[in-house]
């Protein structure tokens, strides 16, 4: 019998679930119990009722296993991954906490409830303390913990090493983000070749918002939201996977570019000193070669666990700017939820 905690993946047909079958195949702490999505998809084999479009072992190796609705009723495990939409998302997570299940989200619908841990290892782990009051505000034994949007997550882990060393005061980021951002099929190739689109729909708002929350401070009941301004301008361009960002930033006390290269280069936050299994060895790398990071060349180091940043210069407005780069459906996804589980786990959160 197998020691591995059990385990649902909520919505193991979607792009996002499928990165998270393909991580769980092989993970030393938990085990896919149940594998499900919505009543279209329940009765049928996976590999009936999803169409698998990863690399590697077609299905994680659980092709023939049956689906389950995606309802505490035929889905519960005491660990839920959820890759649902926003709206499934908003009625079935409270049911699985409320059921005893830990949730790790990844959809929007509780990111900014004041309870919800807005959770990224590296940047915020102490945030999980949220979850004691969350259980007593709502009665579960289980609860949520969701990741952020993709673009904020990679953005916070450039800028949480600064955050520490300085204090970040002000953020202007543009981004140049990957179709697969938009889930599956996406957006049309007829509207994306050969094209730049400048709007993605809640984008900016979601970056604007969340990053204060994940770089804010736990006072033990509440957390505060970082005193920065954020602004965001975001754009689809034709890459597969990997978010780009162009970011310039205003820290106090204006340290120099040497200073700041120091603050990422000397950073080793919590699950890299804890060594859990999806953290990367490095969190963010520093790249010095002139034209990198690039997509192609670095989204996949450490399975797309770690960030890039390069081109780090004097901004004559803000004082630092740099190019940054991180895997929307890892980093920014299944991935990264399954390290916020491994913390949980780490922290004496998971029965
Ligand atoms: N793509 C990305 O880069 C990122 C996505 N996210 C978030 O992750 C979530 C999933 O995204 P993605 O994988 O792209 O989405 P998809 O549309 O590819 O998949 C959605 C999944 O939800 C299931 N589902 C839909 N309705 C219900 C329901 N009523 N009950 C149970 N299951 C249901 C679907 O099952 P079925 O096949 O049966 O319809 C499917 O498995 C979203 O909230 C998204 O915002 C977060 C960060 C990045
Ligand atoms: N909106 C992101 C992906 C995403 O799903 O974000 P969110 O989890 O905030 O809905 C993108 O298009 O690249």
């Amino acid at each position: 019998m197998s020691s591995k905690i059990p385990v649902t993946v909520l919505g193991a047909t979607g792009v996002v679930g499928q990165r998270f079958v393909r991580r769980l195949a092989d993970h030393p702490l938990f085990r896919v119990e149940h594998l499900a999505a919505s009543e279209r998809s329940a009765g049928k084999r996976y590999r009936d009722a999803c169409a698998w479009r990863l690399d590697g072992e077609p299905y994680g190796g659980l092709g023939d296993q049956v689906m389950a609705e995606g309802t505490p009723e035929f889905a519960l495990s005491p660990v839920i991954f959820s890759a649902l939409d926003t709206a499934p998302a908003t009625e079935l997570e409270p049911a699985f906490a409320r059921a005893g299940a830990m949730v790790f989200s990844n959809a929007a619908a509780f990111r900014m409830s004041p309870e919800v841990p807005l959770l990224v290892p590296e940047v915020n782990a102490d945030h999980l303390g949220l979850l004691e009051v969350q259980r007593h505000h709502h009665g579960w034994s289980g609860g949520i913990v969701t990741n952020a949007n993709c673009t904020a997550t990679v953005l916070v882990m450039a800028l949480a090493p600064l955050q520490e060393a300085f204090g970040v005061e002000a953020v202007l980021m543009t981004s140049m983000q990957a179709i697969s951002g938009a889930g599956y099929p996406g957006v049309a190739s007829l509207d994306i070749l050969g094209n730049v689109i400048p709007f993605i729909r809640n984008e900016e708002a979601k970056v604007e918002e969340e990053t204060p929350k994940m770089l804010g401070r736990f006072t033990g009941r509440e957390v505060e939201l970082a005193p920065m301004r954020v602004s965001a301008l975001c754009h689809r361009v034709p890459v597969i996977e990997g978010h780009t960002e162009a970011v310039s930033v205003k820290l106090k006390g204006n340290p120099s570019l040497e200073a700041v290269r120091e603050a990422w280069l000397s950073w080793k936050p919590e699950p890299q000193r804890l060594k859990l299994f999806s953290a990367p060895p490095v969190p963010v790398h520093v790249h010095t070669l002139e034209d990198r990071p690039q997509v192609r060349r670095d989204v996949e180091t450490d399975g797309g666990m770690s960030v890039h940043v390069g081109r780090l210069r004097a901004c004559p407005i803000l004082g630092v700017k740099f190019a940054l780069l991180g895997h929307n459906t890892e980093r920014g996804a299944a991935g990264g939820s399954i390290l916020n589980a491994e913390l949980a786990h780490a922290k004496g959160y998971l029965r």
